[in-house]
C-alpha cells in the first residue's frame, strides 16, 4: 500500500505539491488526473525520489521512501515511465526487456544466469502481447506496441506499484482499447497508478480517480462522480462543453 500524507514540494517558493494525502490500496488502479502545472509528475517524482519533498511521508508498504535514493525505491519494487522514451531502438525487443530485468538484479545473480530468457522476460513478453515480436528491432514498432515495450520493461523489473505517465498518449483506438485492458489486467497483481487526460479513457477502464489542482487533492472518488464534480468542471472550465471538459487537456 502507498501512502502520501501531507506531503509539500516547494521550488524558490512556489508550492508544486501543497499538503498532499493520497492513499492507494494494494491492487488498485488509480488515475491521476489534473490541468498542467496541477503537480501530478511531482508527486510521481516524490514517489520515485527524484524529488524530495520539503514536508510530509510518503510510506510504500513498511518502507518510509522520503530521503532514499532512486534506484533504491526502484530495488524496493516501485517502477515508473517517462513521457520521453527509454526503448533502445538498435536492440531487439527481447533485448530491451531483458536489458530492463536486469536493472534491479544484484550483479551476482547475473553472472550466474543461463543463457536465454529469464522467466521474467517471459512473462513480460506474454502480458505485453508481444512475443511474435521478440526478435524484431525496437526501431520498427508502431507507436502503441513502443508503449507496450515500455510497460514490458517496467513489467520484466518485477515492481509491485507502477507508475505509468500518459500511456495513451498518440495512440489508436484500438490500441486505447488493449492498453486499459492491459492496465486492468496489470492491476490484479499490481498497484498501479495512470497520469491520464483521455476522459473517454478514464470512463472506460478508471474505477477511482484523484484530481489534483494547484498541487492539492481537489476531489477523489469513483469516476462518474469524479467527472460530474463542479468543482472539477470549474477547474476544466472555458472549453467546450463542461460535460466532456475534463477530457480535454487545457
Ligand atoms: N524543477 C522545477 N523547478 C521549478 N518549478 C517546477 C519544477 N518542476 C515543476 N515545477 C512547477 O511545479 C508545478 C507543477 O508541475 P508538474 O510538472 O508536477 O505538473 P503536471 O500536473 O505534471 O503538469 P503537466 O500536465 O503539464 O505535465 C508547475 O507550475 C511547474 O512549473
Amino acid at each position: 500500500m502507498l501512502e502520501l500524507r501531507d506531503v509539500q514540494v516547494v521550488f524558490d517558493g512556489f508550492k508544486a505539491l501543497d499538503g498532499v494525502d493520497l492513499t492507494v490500496p494494494e491492487g488498485e488502479l488509480r488515475f491521476l488526473i489534473g490541468p498542467n502545472g496541477a503537480g501530478k509528475t511531482t508527486l510521481i517524482d516524490v514517489i520515485t525520489g527524484l524529488t524530495k519533498p520539503s514536508a510530509g511521508s510518503v510510506r510504500f508498504g513498511e518502507h518510509d521512501l522520503v530521503g532514499k535514493k532512486e534506484h533504491r525505491i526502484v530495488r524496493l519494487g516501485v517502477g515508473r515511465t517517462f513521457q520521453t522514451s527509454v526503448v533502445f531502438e538498435e536492440l531487439t525487443v527481447v533485448e530491451n526487456l531483458d536489458l530492463a530485468a536486469s536493472f534491479r538484479q544484484p550483479l551476482w545473480s547475473l553472472a550466474r544466469r543461463r543463457k536465454g530468457v529469464s522467466a521474467a522476460v517471459e512473462e513480460a513478453l506474454a502480458r505485453t502481447g508481444l512475443e511474435e515480436l521478440a526478435e524484431r528491432s525496437a526501431g520498427v514498432l508502431s507507436h502503441g506496441q513502443r508503449q507496450w515495450l515500455e510497460i514490458g520493461m517496467l513489467l520484466a523489473q518485477r515492481p509491485r506499484l507502477l507508475l505509468l505517465d500518459e500511456p495513451v498518449a498518440g495512440m489508436s483506438g484500438d490500441e486505447r482499447q488493449r492498453t486499459g485492458e492491459l492496465l486492468t489486467q496489470i492491476a490484479e497483481d499490481h498497484t498501479v497508478i495512470v497520469v491520464e487526460h483521455d476522459m473517454e479513457f478514464l470512463r472506460r477502464h478508471a474505477s477511482t480517480v484523484t484530481v489534483l489542482h494547484e498541487g492539492k487533492v481537489l476531489v477523489e472518488g469513483p469516476v462518474d462522480k469524479v467527472s460530474a464534480d463542479p468543482r472539477v468542471q470549474e477547474v476544466y472550465l472555458g472549453r467546450r462543453k463542461a460535460s466532456d471538459a475534463v477530457g480535454n487537456r487545457p
